[in-house]
């Protein structure tokens, strides 16, 4: 795949970590400059930054950061920004190779080099994984000319091309006619604000819909796949994903259509046996009672908001990775396929 036409979601050069800021999307595209660990943080924290890979990458550049720039500073960052959100596990896989190299370099004047080193290595390495998603997903997908996808987990959740959409660009980029239905992705509006235009700048048809409207477009038979990405894969193929991911699932078996998870291997988080003991992060209540600022819940009413749900594995039809394609998942065959 060649470059889509979307920037790249982030930059760091010379000590400035710069992000497309997702929040002004659709209507603005611009920039975001972090310049410390507690920028970095609340990038990460209010989704100007966001998306299972994307965090991680941000996070180890918001370690570069880290003020004073010495060994103490450093582990203090990896720290702090451990906690600026708990389902994408990709953020402590980052965080731990960050603190790795740390531990490892016994000189405190290298800390700085080998540290920034290895933030641009996992970029670098994500690049990689999502070319090969797309390159596999592909082949899942060759027969698909319309497929159905849930929040975003494209270039903009990444470092580009995405996980999910990476098949998408990569088919459509070799000519192949393929067209997205977005999922809007309530509360935060990820399909409708971000999938909708990464795929409109890249050229590929793409129409959204409310969440609550794919039950009866898949019972149509216009889909022929779903296919979306994941924040942590538990060691069984339970996958945590955005909140509302677990009842497309359901409703793909129900009209017998494949539903596909597209994740690079430091999405998965071997230590859980399955998707039960995935943390789920629980946003704040405003983000569902005042969407754009307009109250839509009376101040009497509770409210739940939380960002995630889990997929059971028995509900993938194949999870597909940088490594190849893993049919009906399970603890055994995910164990062979990332060994
Ligand atoms: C390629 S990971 C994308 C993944 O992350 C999103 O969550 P958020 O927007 O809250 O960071 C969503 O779960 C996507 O599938």
């Amino acid at each position: 795949m060649n470059d889509t036409t979307v920037p790249e979601t982030l930059a760091y050069t010379n000590g400035r970590l710069v992000l497309i800021d997702q929040t002004r999307l659709p209507g603005e595209l611009v920039t975001l400059v972090c310049e410390d660990v507690e920028q970095t943080h609340d990038a990460i924290r209010r989704l100007v930054v966001r998306g299972a890979p994307a965090i991680g990458i941000a996070a180890a550049y918001g370690v570069c950061l880290a003020k004073p720039a010495n060994r103490a500073g450093y582990l203090s960052a990896i720290e702090r920004l451990a906690t600026s959100r708990p389902t994408a596990v990709n953020l402590f896989w980052a965080l731990d190779r960050m603190k790795a190299v740390v531990e490892s370099t016994s000189s405190d004047d290298d800390l700085a080099g080998v540290l920034q080193a290895e933030a641009i290595a996992i970029h670098d390495q994500d690049r990689m994984m999502c070319r090969d998603i797309g390159r596999h997903g592909a082949t899942l997908l060759r027969d698909c000319h319309a497929v159905l996808t849930h929040c975003n987990a494209g270039g903009l959740a990444t470092s580009m091309w995405g996980t999910a959409l990476a098949p998408i660009y990569h088919l459509h980029q070799s000519g192949h006619a393929i067209e997205v239905f977005a999922d809007e992705t309530r509360p935060l509006l990820q399909g409708a604000r971000l999938t909708a235009w990464e795929l409109s700048q890249a050229g590929v048809p793409v129409t959204v819909l409310t969440d609550s409207m794919a039950g009866s477009l898949l019972r149509t038979g216009k889909i022929d796949a779903v296919i979306v990405g994941a924040d942590r894969i538990a060691a069984n193929g339970d996958a945590a994903n955005k909140i509302g991911t677990y009842p497309l699932a359901v409703l793909a078996k129900y009209h017998d259509v494949p539903f596909y998870v597209a994740a690079p291997s430091s999405t998965f988080d071997l230590s859980l046996a399955n998707g039960d003991l995935i943390p789920i992060e629980q946003r704040a209540r405003i983000e569902v009672s005042s969407p754009h600022g307009v109250c839509v819940v009376p101040d009497a009413a509770n409210v739940i908001n939380p960002a995630f749900d889990v997929t059971p594995a028995d509900l993938i039809t194949a999870i597909v990775t940088e490594l190849g394609v893993v049919e009906s998942p399970d603890t055994e065959k995910l164990a062979r396929h990332l060994a």
